[in-house]
């Protein structure tokens, strides 16, 4: 969908309080919706998407604390990001998706402190997910285009992730990366907790996957890049990620990933974690022999099975649970002869047992496979961010 084609849609669009009352339609959160049983959430998730339902996934988590007492209460919200970064952070944003056909770029925008919900249009509903739904938004005074993600505080805490949400906000509104999703603000009332989310104008990459069957190898290498720097910012900030799979990357208009759903990142700057997370299939072996140690090197396996998915259509362990775990123990896979053998190579590079023998992810920006297909061309964006530093910017294929 162009700039001008969203522009066209946000013109029709008109506030719609109906769609954020909880009665008009709000999935109820299941009973047992909580990380530790989200199987069913999930496959109803998996329903509502293309093609066929991935194998049954799994999430569980060791500390499971008792949060029955646990109420949203303003003193208990992530502290809200400072009004000056926000605005420069909307700035950028705007004026990085947008070229001559650009959105108005807003000129000042509050605090978190200061959004509420009369502050923006609500557009079309853009998806579904375990605890509430997205809409596209417009914030009425500057114009600027968003995903509003609305979430039901009784669900939240029915489903015991009030504190998953609260370490997701506090992780992913300190993120600046051009393929890592936004999260420009938050705000709540008695009964909902609101996300201000960048809007990722092509939507899920799971969609689009699902669609094609298997992608190229170029286009596959040119989002092995994008993972790989997003990746390597992260873990430079020290954030794992631990939920890397095609569900939790979302595709921006200009067709580049952006990492999203933070809900299991944690910040980890001693690198030890007992938590259990993630999803059966992209499961690293540390995480299910009994060791209580894992560190970032976890993403560096997820991004093997997703180098993997992208090329083949399924991920590399995919069987009946028992034996995925089996397999994901040794590594035991196979990769289809029509994987050219760069990539192939790399696979097997980041598919590896054990944690420090998996290729880091400065050597998988320069692996021959990503080399081939993603060498920087004339005109690659070497991208000063507002922190300072530079991010590469690989153009995406589509
Ligand atoms: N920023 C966004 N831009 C565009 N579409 C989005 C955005 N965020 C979410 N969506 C759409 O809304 C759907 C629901 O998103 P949501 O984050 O609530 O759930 P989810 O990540 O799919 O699932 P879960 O509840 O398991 O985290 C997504 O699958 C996607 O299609």
């Amino acid at each position: 969908m162009s700039l001008r084609e969203i522009e066209a849609r946000l013109a029709r669009i008109s506030v719609n309080e109906e769609n954020l009352n909880p009665s008009s339609g709000l999935h109820k959160a299941k009973a047992n919706a909580a990380p530790s049983t989200t199987s069913n959430s999930l496959q109803d998730k998996q329903s509502q998407q293309t093609g066929p339902p991935r194998h049954p996934l799994l999430k569980i988590a060791v500390h499971n604390q008792n949060h029955a007492n646990n109420q949203w209460r303003p003193s208990e919200m992530p502290p809200p990001s400072p009004p000056r970064k926000a605005q420069d952070a909307l700035s950028e944003q705007q004026r990085k998706s947008n070229n001559s056909d650009a959105l108005t770029v807003p000129r000042s925008m509050p605090s978190s402190r200061e959004f509420h919900l009369g502050m923006f249009e609500i557009g079309r509903p853009l998806g579904k997910g375990k605890f509430g739904r997205v809409y596209l938004a417009k914030e009425r005074k500057n114009g600027f285009v968003c995903a509003l993600k609305v979430l039901h505080k009784s669900e939240l805490q029915q489903g015991k992730v009030e504190k998953q949400l609260r370490r997701e906000i506090e992780i992913q509104s300190n993120l600046r990366h051009p393929n890592i999703l936004r999260l420009f603000g938050h705000f709540h009332d008695s009964k909902r907790v609101f996300l201000i989310l960048e809007f990722a104008g092509q939507g899920e990459l799971y969609k689009m996957l699902r669609k094609v069957g298997r992608f190229s190898e170029r286009r596959a290498a040119e989002y092995i890049a994008q993972m790989a720097a997003a990746l390597q910012y992260l873990h430079k900030k020290h954030v794992i990620h631990r939920d890397i799979k095609p569900e939790n990357i979302l595709v921006g208009i200009h067709g580049e990933i952006k990492i999203s759903d933070f809900g299991w990142s944690v910040h980890a700057p001693n690198s030890r974690r007992t938590t259990m997370c993630g999803t059966l299939d992209y499961l690293p072996p540390e995480m299910l022999n009994g060791s209580n140690y894992h560190n970032e090197k976890v993403d560096l396996w997820s991004l093997g099975v997703l180098t993997y998915e992208f090329l083949v259509g399924a991920a590399p362990f995919e069987d009946s649970p028992v034996e995925t775990q089996r397999r994901i123990v040794k590594a035991d896979m196979k990769i289809p002869d029509f994987v050219s053998p760069e990539a192939a190579d790399l696979i097997k590079k980041l598919l590896v047992v054990k944690p420090d023998q998996r290729i880091p992810l400065d050597e998988v920006a320069k692996h021959p496979w990503i080399l081939k297909h993603c060498a920087p061309k004339p005109g690659a964006n070497i991208t000063k961010r507002s922190g300072g530093s530079t991010e590469k910017s690989y153009s995406s294929a589509n």
